[in-house]
């Protein structure tokens, strides 16, 4: 791709809005966390682990995912992971980021809910010192369990309500529509929390609209699907909801078959408030600037693009309005040069 373009997207400062810390653990890492904490894993190298990365939906990925996450004990485990994640994301000028974690991967293997919380705060505020990288944290809810669990995790939240800034719903899509957890939700925004959830990644469109409904989610986690309902594209236009869209993660997953079919630029041009994020950048084959870089690649973006691309991943943040003017200023700064 034109150098220019590519230096741009490398250096242009950005928020990351849909990562998810637990797929931010490279291969590497894996096999150093198991042999600290003396896990046994059903791989025999870090290869033999990265040759299984091969996905053809959301659940074959979801299992190694899961797999994964169990090396992860002490409180050590999720700080070195967060701050390994961070530091790629500085080196990618990410400048705030919102992190997902998956309490209930943790807590059911006896892990407790302060060692995840924790690390991974500990590392967020380290990483504010270091680099004046803004960070914040959303507990997400395993949608393929029950919302009486996805309550006791709430629950076991509350004493560390303060390092969480909202929560989202993830894990096994189809079949499990946003609905399942309107009541948990509703007590989530009356704790004040922000509300996201993923929809419309493999699962329809009208689990966009239910999220929005029923869930009162102010950003949708990927939400690729809305194209397949022009009123709702007209709605989410119209309401300025965010899509947090990860292209590698849709290509990794099947949801598209080639980069070239990605609906992204369609979204821009429709007038929705995309932006474009790494999902689990250890599994899909790259961390934020490698999913811009691939997808201005694959389909015909431009600078003015970028530009967007870099506003709208402040102004869907959940960053204090003083803050959002401030990133803002610099993603025009960057590009009036
Ligand atoms: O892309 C995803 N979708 C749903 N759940 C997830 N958990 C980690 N990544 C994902
Ligand atoms: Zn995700």
């Amino acid at each position: 791709m034109d150098a220019t373009l590519r230096n741009i997207l490398e250096k242009m400062p950005k928020a990351e809005l849909h990562i998810h810390i637990e797929g931010s653990l490279e291969p590497e890492l894996i096999f150093a966390l198991a042999r600290r904490n003396g896990v046994a894993l059903p791989y025999a190298s870090v290869d033999a682990l990265r040759s299984a990365y091969a996905f053809t939906d959301l659940q074959s990925f979801l299992d190694i995912y899961y797999a994964g996450a169990s090396v992860l004990l002490a409180e050590e485990d999720f700080y070195d992971m967060t701050m390994a994640y961070l530091q790629r994301a500085n080196n990618d000028n990410v400048r705030h980021v919102e992190l997902f974690f998956d309490p209930q991967t943790h807590t059911s293997r006896g892990v407790a809910f302060a060692t995840v919380v924790n690390g991974i705060h500990r590392a967020v505020q380290d990483a504010r010192e270091k680099w004046g990288m803004t960070g914040a944290l959303i507990m997400c809810f395993l949608r393929h369990l029950s919302e009486e669990e996805a309550f006791a995790t709430l629950e076991a939240a509350l004493p560390y309500r303060d390092k969480l800034i909202g929560v989202g719903l993830d894990s096994s899509e189809r079949g499990h529509p946003p609905e399942k957890f309107a009541r948990v939700f509703a007590r989530c925004k009356g704790l004040g929390l922000h509300l996201v959830a993923h929809a419309g990644e493999e699962g329809p469109p009208a689990y966009i609209t239910t999220a929005l409904d029923d869930l009162h989610a102010e950003r949708i986690d990927h939400g690729v699907a809305c194209m397949q309902d022009p009123a709702l594209v007209q709605r989410l236009v119209r309401q300025q909801t965010p899509l947090t869209v990860c292209p590698l993660s849709n290509l990794k997953l099947c949801v598209f078959k080639r980069l070239q079919d990605h609906n992204l630029l369609a979204l821009l041009e429709a007038g929705i408030v995309a932006t474009v994020n790494s999902d689990d950048p250890a599994y899909f084959g790259g961390y934020i600037n490698d999913n811009f870089i691939a997808a201005f690649e694959a389909l015909p973006l431009t600078r003015e693009h970028a530009r967007r691309l870099a506003r709208n991943s402040f102004s869907a943040a959940f960053l204090a309005p003083e803050d959002k003017a401030r990133r803002l200023r610099e993603v025009e700064a960057f590009f009036s040069q």
